[in-house]
């Protein structure tokens, strides 16, 4: 079964200057243990996916189904973490306060609470941080910490907006393989957005490329590249030529634009 199924999804938002076509005839499924990218230019609907996925929105037209559920009984069902663009951690709380706080609204033990924060901060090779603050933490430490907050509850299905957009390139590499052996480790269903086609390419089994103006989906590219992903994949025949098809398919894209 699919972990993530949609036929015809449309989505259209009523604006002052009319209707904006976020969504249109979006057809997807996505079984378990994928890592799926959606790349495309601003504006063609990436996020408004994820988040009608969240049930944070609510298509128009078409059916949506989350391991088998409507969006919103996925959402009261807890199958998903979702993991935002910036870190959005409390000032107040520490690391370790942070990751507790969806634990405690969902009313676990103080015991089962400290052995899941200890577990997902090893996941995401924070252990030894979770007494700090989250300004004392660098960036890409902060979205770690934001990535073991939305595993803390361990649903299955992982869903990550431009999780490292504002971080330096570095510093994303590193992010980039640690979520890939967090992956392989995990065997959990991913769904990522992002502009990078590198990383898209490198990180996915997947890759789906968007269009705006519409906003659709214009291609959709099952990876052929080994699951074992040292950095230096991205230097290979293989890599580049995934990257090169990626291209097209945005350029075709924004050709009918
Ligand atoms: N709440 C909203 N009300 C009206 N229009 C919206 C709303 N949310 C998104 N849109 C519009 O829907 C379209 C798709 O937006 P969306 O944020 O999903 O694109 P995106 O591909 O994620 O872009 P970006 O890469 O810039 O984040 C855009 O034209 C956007 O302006």
């Amino acid at each position: 079964m699919a972990v993530i199924e949609a036929r015809g999804v449309c989505l259209t938002f009523q604006t002052a200057d009319g209707p904006v076509h976020a969504l249109k005839d979006v057809d997807l499924s996505i079984a378990p243990g994928e890592f799926v990218s959606f790349i495309g230019p601003s504006g063609c609907g990436k996020t408004t996916f994820l988040r009608s996925i969240a049930a944070l929105e609510t298509p128009t037209q078409g059916v949506l189904r989350v391991n088998g559920m409507d969006p919103d009984a996925a959402r009261r069902a807890r199958a998903y973490g979702y993991v935002f663009q910036a870190p959005g951690l409390y000032p107040w709380r520490t690391i370790a306060g942070n990751i507790a706080l969806p634990l405690e609204i969902m009313g676990f033990s103080r015991a089962e609470r400290s052995e899941r924060i200890a577990r997902v901060m090893d996941l995401v090779e924070l252990t030894g941080f979770g007494g700090k603050y989250p300004w004392q933490l660098s960036g890409g430490m902060q979205q770690r910490a934001s990535i073991a907050r939305a595993l803390a509850f361990d649903a299955d299905i992982l869903l990550m907006d431009e999780p490292f957009g504002a971080l330096d390139e570095i510093v994303r590499d590193r992010l980039n393989e640690a979520l890939l052996a967090l992956w392989r480790k995990t065997g959990k269903t991913i769904g990522f957005v992002t502009h990078s086609i590198p990383e898209a390419v490198y990180l996915s089994t997947k890759i789906v490329v968007m269009s705006p103006r519409p906003g659709r989906i214009t291609r959709v590219i099952d990876s052929p590249l080994p699951l074992d992903r040292p950095l230096e994949i991205r230097e290979t025949p293989e890599f580049i030529a995934l990257a090169h098809e990626v291209r097209e398919g945005l350029r075709e894209g924004h050709g009918d634009a």
